[in-house]
């Protein structure tokens, strides 16, 4: 299954233009999904653990893969760049800021020329009471403006509560909350940090957080697919 056949780009950027976020086909088949569920135990496939209560991040755990990244997580990351960079190029565009490299190699060798060589994809888990405080996914310098969360659980037969929330601020207006409810295997793409919009003198940027509400019961498990490489 090749991904260029199942993500509709043109739409998704509707959609990150419009409402801030966009949600995807699945990106993984059940069986990957459970692969990767599977891959949380395995401790030397990791470089680091946060446990999140301990640092108020909120309630849950996940997991930096390390170097190598396991290929079903390398090769994710490796095909969805293309298509999100010329998203973020015509942001970049907008914004009066540099253009990124149209290929994952070129961002990961900017990366480390700016000292960020660590690996940021992540495995996240969150049992019952499990939650996300709204945070925005910064490693350093260098920031690719787009990320990709990726369900690995089923909604309402792995788990209940657990939505995806957004919260964009606008200069001088009120906060707006947002909530998407990714299926098995589904990925919603959202802004790192902010993303332009159009405003009475040509772009401004908006902010954006995300984070997850209380999961209800069972347990939710999400890959993270984070681009630019961490400090
Ligand atoms: O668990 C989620 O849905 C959000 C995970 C997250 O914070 C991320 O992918 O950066
Ligand atoms: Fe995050």
């Amino acid at each position: 299954m090749s991904l260029r056949e199942t993500v509709d780009w043109a739409r998704a950027e509707q959609d990150l233009d419009r409402v801030g976020f966009a949600l995807t086909p699945p990106l993984l088949s059940p069986g990957e999904c459970a692969e990767l569920i599977g891959m949380y135990g395995a401790d030397g496939a990791f470089r680091s653990t946060v446990v999140m209560a301990r640092h108020t991040f909120g309630e849950g755990e996940y997991r930096y893969f390390r170097d190598p990244l396991p290929a079903l997580v390398r090769g994710l990351r490796t095909r969805l760049y293309p298509p999100l960079a010329r998203i973020a190029n015509r942001w970049a565009g907008r914004l009066g800021e540099e253009a990124f490299p149209g290929e994952l190699e070129g961002l990961l060798e900017a990366c480390a020329a700016a000292g960020q060589h660590r690996p940021a994809p992540l495995l996240l888990r969150y049992g019952p009471g499990g939650y996300n405080r709204l945070h925005q996914d910064v490693y350093g310098d260098l920031t690719f403006p787009l990320q990709v969360a990726v369900m690995l659980s089923a909604p309402e037969v792995d788990f209940t509560g657990g939505e995806s929330v957004f919260v964009e601020q606008r200069p001088r207006a009120q906060s707006r909350p947002m909530v998407a409810r990714p299926g098995l295997g589904q990925g919603v793409i959202f802004p790192v940090r902010h993303r332009p919009v159009r405003s009475a003198r040509g772009f401004t940027r908006v902010a954006m957080r995300h984070g997850v509400s209380e999961v209800l019961s069972g347990d939710r498990h999400v890959l993270g697919v984070i681009f630019h490489n961490a400090r």
